[in-house]
């Protein structure tokens, strides 16, 4: 593991301030400085280390291939019998999720988190889905270490402009109300030469009993 953090500064987060979006059928919100500095290099660096990252096998046609990034998966337990355990979430993503809650008044019980070690990673156009349905999701997403570019674009009308996002370290991006059912997004890979950057999106996940 490379050292970080010695005596060049690696990552500069964004400016102060809540920025709400304008787009129909959507309800985005984006905080570019959620997480002091001090606070995103210590994330950064604990998750980047911390975390057992798995590669994740995504269907693909017939196939089954490694999606171009690495992932982790933590929600509260529930005990369940014929169930495979589930992996709670850690102190630090706790705090995490603690600050989220408290800035959005929504609760969540799990997250997921995303390593884009590179240029070369990323995540293609998709809107986010769980197990279960719950047509008006909320996600609520956090950003640290290499500022990579979010877009959204409408599904059905094809006649609006994409919206593109750059998602600084220690950001908060919030997806609410018709977003996940009227948008799809994106996380491009880049031709630039980039540090990893991690994503931890909370969501609401609701098991069938
Ligand atoms: O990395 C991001 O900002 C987005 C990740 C994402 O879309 C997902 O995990 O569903
Ligand atoms: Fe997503």
């Amino acid at each position: 593991m490379m050292t970080l953090f010695e005596d060049t500064e690696l990552f500069m987060s964004g400016n102060r301030g809540t920025k709400t979006f304008d787009l129909p059928d959507a309800d985005v919100m984006l905080i570019d400085t959620f997480f002091t500095k001090e606070e995103s290099d210590y994330y950064y660096t604990t998750l980047l280390e911390q975390t057992r990252w798995h590669t994740y096998e995504m269907p693909m046609y017939e196939k089954v291939v490694a999606a171009p990034r690495m992932v982790s998966w933590f929600e509260d337990s529930v005990q369940k019998k014929d169930k495979a355990p589930t992996i709670s979430l850690t102190p630090d993503l706790c705090a995490i999720r603690q600050r989220v809650e408290t800035e959005t008044q929504i609760k969540f019980n799990a997250v997921l988190l995303n390593l884009y070690r590179d240029g070369n990673d990323g995540v293609s156009w998709h809107s986010d889905k769980t197990a279960t349905v719950n047509k008006n999701m909320i996600i609520a997403s956090v950003t640290f270490g290499e500022t990579r570019m979010f877009r959204l674009r409408h599904k059905f009308r094809k006649e609006l402009q994409q919206v593109e996002i750059p998602l600084y370290h220690g950001s908060f991006l919030l997806m609410a109300g018709t977003t996940n059912s009227f948008w799809e997004h994106q996380v491009p890979k880049t031709a630039r030469k980039v540090l990893p950057r991690i994503n931890l999106t909370f969501r609401q996940v609701h098991r069938e009993e």
